[in-house]
């Protein structure tokens, strides 16, 4: 058995030089990281953070790393995969802040010879027979793990309890799953729920049975060991419970290791006050070049005493099972989980269809508004009325993808000629003067660019035909273009400097150059001059892109066909968009009980107006401030303490759980202190602290109006009514 890699401590300064010198790829990679809720993360005591989904391989841990040590001051002791950990960079930098390998059993699969099945799925489900195996050979043992073949995207490992010989073993838990039902039996007449629907004391007539992957058990007490150690001193423990990174629209099924960490850490140290946190990671196109994420923060857990008995008397399946329940349900409400990619995006479009008129909403809001759709989607997803909406904002997306246009560009439809004409030739003056000022560091960085796409492809690739889980491996894509760039732009740049310099002490690059000029400053000058001509180029060109997007639309309306094409669009969405609201105004209140308090959207087609940010916060007051209404906001959470003003508006409708009875009194308001900070209020019924606050919001978000409306004109952005940079379904900004 291979010796156990040696677990590095976390060293503080090393782990800040890490994160410092690693966060500017952050930055440059996306537009945006939205925290939210970091206020309910524990300061201090041992704590875990369970983070979900694992989208973004390398990059989820940077940016979480981020987000706590920025906001909460802590540093994370992160769970990574023994096979990260031996890599060269990665395993350096791991080593760097301190984090604890784990062998997976993922990593250490080897095809078994020979071929298995379910000789009796319904009276022995748990005995594995063999053709050909070797089942008492080098690999296999109890506690080992047997794989079967990825089919329809899913993957099935299961544990083997007991070796009877050459070709006979049983594992732990019987074989449920239908798709492992049908690899073991050769039988399609199986049901979603694993019953068969013919005689199932039978494999099928000619079956040879299906290939497998074996791997060994992984003794992981010296994980549990150093995690006990690090929660014992008040450590931060970092966990994606998934167990791997992947690119699917749903969670994975969590592995046991969280549950296990906090019931044995409680068992040794019950008073210690550990609490898990679940964050969930939203991002907006994860592996997409200035994608935007908004990194959530659930309420902290706190693990029942009964339920660390438990697991101290020996009854730990349950008690991990019933911890990994909360903890998964906690997941659920920081994520945004679609059953498949379809129906992510039909309910993308029903939100976009819903927010007809344009309202702003910052970037944590849609991924509320998404979560909300999802969970009602799941609720009422057999309703005839949901299945015609599905298929036709199916349909609707269809048409979309196939003109090659966004949702919001529908509107363009509505253009007069003049007006088409007359934004086409505005934008493409905009363009060209903003393609002048980003070729020279587009032209320089071109070739990163290229070695990015290129490897990140080739790399995602690599990880897809390696892994069971991921479906296309787009969640390595972000961590290699970035490892790509990190190795490759310093290289690049260096030699701009040095063909710079060489060409100054030439012939003064043709004479340009003054002779008085050192050659030492030229070179500094070249280390300064094209990194800032690059960010220059990049944010330049972000809003060229956008221009460059919205042109399409334009053209189109110009050729007569394409034009009636694009109003008849038009009117399909207009239907759409009164079909949504109708259903979401007539299901809505039966899966949100705070529904019409909870209105994140002004209902269109009800006389609530959003006209302007302002306006919108005004009606949201006026919702606010009516009695029933007063209730929920009062006793929803309180307003974050780390959120930025824009999503002052978020608070108390935006909620989207009913008020928690545990939860005391005492944190179910907020007070904006003098300094323009925010406290939770003590008295909940205060309703001239209400009154205050309402004042202060409409008054602060008045300002950041004035602000942001200032700033879209400086940046170039065409006044639109309802604000003409609001982000897209996919987070990205838009011209309309
Ligand atoms: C540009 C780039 C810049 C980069 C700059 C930053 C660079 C710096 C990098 C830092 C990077 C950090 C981030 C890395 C992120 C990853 O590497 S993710 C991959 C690694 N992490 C993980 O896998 C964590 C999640 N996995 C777990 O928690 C796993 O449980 C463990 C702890 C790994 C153990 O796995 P395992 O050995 O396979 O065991 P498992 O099947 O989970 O079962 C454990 C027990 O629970 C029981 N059990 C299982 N399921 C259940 C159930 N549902 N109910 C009850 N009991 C259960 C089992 O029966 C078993 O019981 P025993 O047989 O032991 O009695
Ligand atoms: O092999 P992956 O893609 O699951 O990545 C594991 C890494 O340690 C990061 O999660």
């Amino acid at each position: 058995m291979a010796k156990p890699p040696y677990i590095p401590p976390q060293i503080g300064w090393l782990y800040d030089l890490v994160l410092w010198t690693f966060s500017v790829l952050v930055d440059l990679f996306f537009r945006e990281v939205h925290p939210r809720g970091s206020w309910k993360v524990p300061r201090r005591g041992p704590l875990i953070i369970v983070a979900a989904p694992h989208a973004n391989q390398f990059v989820d841990s940077l940016i979480l790393m981020r987000v706590v040590r920025r906001e909460i001051g802590r540093r994370i002791s992160w769970l990574i995969a023994e096979k990260s950990f031996k890599r060269k960079f990665i395993g350096l930098l791991s080593r760097g802040i301190g984090a604890v390998p784990v062998a997976r059993a993922m990593d250490n699969m080897k095809p078994g010879t020979g071929t298995i099945y379910l000789p009796d799925p319904v009276n022995q489900p748990t005995l594995i027979r063999g053709v050909g195996t070797k089942f008492d050979g080098p690999g296999f043992e109890p506690e080992g793990t047997i794989h079967l073949p990825t089919i329809n995207g899913n993957s099935y490992s299961a544990t083997i309890a007991e070796i009877k010989g050459p070709e006979e073993l049983i594992l732990k838990k019987p074989v449920k799953e239908k798709d492992a039902l049908c690899q073991l039996t050769g039988r399609a007449d199986i049901t979603d729920d694993g019953k068969f629907t013919g005689d199932a004391s039978t494999v099928k007539s000619d079956f040879q049975g299906t290939k497998f992957k074996v791997a060994p058990h992984v003794d992981q007490s010296a994980v549990y060991k150093a995690v006990f150690g690090r929660l014992s001193h008040g450590g931060c423990i970092g966990i994606f419970p998934e167990g791997g990174s992947h690119d699917r629209p749903e969670l994975l099924p969590l592995k046991a290791g969280v549950a296990i960490m906090a019931l044995g850490s409680l068992a040794e140290n019950p008073d210690s006050g550990l609490k898990i946190v679940p964050c969930g990671m939203n991002y907006f196109h994860a592996h997409k070049f200035r994608s935007r994420a908004v990194v959530e923060f659930g309420n902290p857990i706190e693990v029942p005493r009964d339920l660390v008995e438990k697991y101290k008397r020996g009854e730990r399946r349950e008690a991990v099972g019933e911890l990994l329940d909360t903890i998964y349900h906690a997941l659920l409400a920081v994520t945004v989980n679609g059953p498949d990619y379809e129906t992510l995006m039909a309910v993308q479009a029903a939100r976009r269809l819903y927010n007809t008129k344009g309202k702003k909403l910052p970037l944590p809001m849609v991924v509320e508004l998404n979560r909300r759709l999802i969970t009602g989607y799941a609720h009422f997803k057999d309703d005839p009325r949901i299945v015609k909406l599905k298929k036709s904002i199916t349909e609707y997306n269809k048409q979309l993808r196939l003109l090659g246009l966004r949702d919001h560009q529908v509107e363009y439809a509505r253009f007069s000629i003049i007006r088409v004409v007359s934004t086409l030739i505005y934008r493409f003056i905009k363009l060209t003067l903003l393609a002048i000022g980003t070729l020279p560091g587009l032209v320089l960085f071109a070739p990163v660019f290229v070695a990015t796409r290129y490897i990140s492809k080739k790399k995602s690739q690599e990880a897809l035909a390696a892994s069971t889980v991921k479906l296309q491996g787009r969640d390595v894509m972000a961590t290699w273009k970035l490892l790509v760039a990190l190795a490759f732009a310093p290289a690049l740049y260096a030699l701009y400097i040095v063909i710079f310099t060489y060409w100054t002490y030439r012939n003064r690059i043709q004479g340009y150059v003054p002779e008085w000029v050192p050659l030492w400053a030229v070179v500094l000058l070249g280390v300064v001059l094209f990194p800032t001509i690059t960010f220059a180029a990049l944010r330049i060109g972000e809003i060229g892109m956008d221009i460059v997007k919205s042109l399409r639309p334009l053209i189109l309306s110009l050729n007569p066909s394409s034009a009636n094409t694009l109003v008849k669009l038009r009117e399909r969405r207009a239907e759409l968009s009164r079909e949504v609201t109708d259903v979401i105004n007539t299901l809505g209140p039966e899966v949100f009980p705070d529904f019409d308090s909870a209105r994140i959207v002004a209902d269109p087609f009800k006389g609530y107006k959003h006209g302007d940010s302002d306006k919108g916060v005004e009606a949201d007051h006026e919702l606010r401030s009516r009695p029933q209404i007063q209730k929920t906001y009062t006793t929803q959470e309180p307003l974050p303490r780390n959120e930025s003003f824009h999503d002052l508006a978020n608070f108390g409708f935006f909620s989207n759980r009913p008020a928690s009875r545990s939860r005391s009194r005492s944190t179910a308001g907020v007070r904006l202190s003098s300094s323009g900070s925010v406290q939770p209020m003590t008295e909940v019924d205060d309703h001239d602290r209400l009154e205050e606050v309402s004042k202060r919001i409409r008054g602060a978000m008045r300002e950041r109006g004035k602000e942001r409306r200032q700033r879209s004109e400086d940046l170039g952005w065409e006044s639109v009514s309802a604000g003409s940079i609001t982000p897209s379904e996919d987070g990205e900004k838009k011209t309309r």
